[in-house]
């Protein structure tokens, strides 16, 4: 198991609120990991220190490629997609009125821009890597059922299609690491089932690294190898799905839920 995340104490407070208090979470290579908690709990905070939306007020983030530890802190979203984060939004944030195909070309193109002096002068090479972006985006959308949308604006899609998009678009940029925030948040139970089935197909498909908040246990238990449990901003318990469903403490914090 190669660690590919870790945090160190991880904290942000806002004014008085402290939202992420004393986090200590790793994340191994080609591991689901789930991340559940009661609402407030903080898993979105955690989600935006890990990817650079907020800096912590104390604490560490850090990737590990092979041997190598790079820190996170300090740098901007932009900078931690380039060493290999991708995140999707509980509140769905696609280029509504681009074609779903551009919207997967933008996320391509911003991970991994074209060479200047190529695309000014339009020679060949540019031609290949735009033709070669193009087919890998559209093979992606395939994967996800969409290839015969690609050229739909995205405004026109239907609300669950919308949200698997944020997925192709995220995977389009190629990352070590997904972050999905709610992906299944106001799916019907088959979009939902169509969903969970889809995550499982990409993680074994890509060999990444998912972590998932998600309020939907059925589908948190169903495909997490591990899960992290928040409240109050603390990791409450950590383990496999079916330790944390025996865990009396998350038991007492789910009190009168199903977990
Ligand atoms: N930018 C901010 N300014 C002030 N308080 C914030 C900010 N962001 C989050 N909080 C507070 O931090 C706490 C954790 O919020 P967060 O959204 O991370 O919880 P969550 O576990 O993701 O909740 P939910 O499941 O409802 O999405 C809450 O008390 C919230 O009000």
């Amino acid at each position: 198991m190669t660690t590919i995340l870790k945090t160190h104490d991880l904290s942000i407070a806002f004014g008085g609120v402290i939202a992420v208090d004393q986090v200590n979470i790793e994340a191994h290579d080609n591991e689901l990991i789930g991340l559940i908690g009661p609402n407030g709990a903080g898993k979105t905070t955690l989600f935006n220190l890990l990817t650079g939306v907020y800096q912590p007020t104390s604490g560490t983030v850090a990737m590990f490629d092979g041997q190598r530890l790079s820190e996170m802190n300090g740098l901007p979203p932009h900078r931690r997609a380039q060493q290999g984060m991708a995140r999707t939004f509980q509140n769905i944030r696609l280029f509504t009125s681009r074609t779903v195909l551009e919207n997967v070309l933008i996320a391509m193109t911003i991970s991994s821009p074209a060479q200047t002096v190529g695309a000014l002068f339009r020679t060949p090479k540019f031609y290949q890597q735009e033709t070669d972006k193009k087919q890998r985006a559209l093979a992606l959308l395939a994967m996800f059922d969409m290839a015969n949308v690609a050229n739909e604006l995205a405004c026109n899609l239907p609300y669950g299609q919308q949200r698997r998009l944020e997925i192709v678009r995220a995977l389009a940029t190629k990352p070590k690491i997904l972050f999905l925030d709610e992906p299944a948040a106001g799916m019907n139970p088959q979009e939902t089932q169509a969903l969970t089935e889809l995550i499982q197909q990409v993680q074994t498909q890509f060999k990444m690294t998912i972590i998932l908040i998600e309020h939907d246990m059925n589908l948190v238990m169903a495909i997490s190898q591990r899960v992290y449990v928040l409240e109050y901003g603390k990791v409450l318990a950590s383990g496999t799905p079916s330790e944390i469903q025996q865990h009396p403490a998350v038991i007492k914090a789910y009190l009168g839920e199903e977990i």
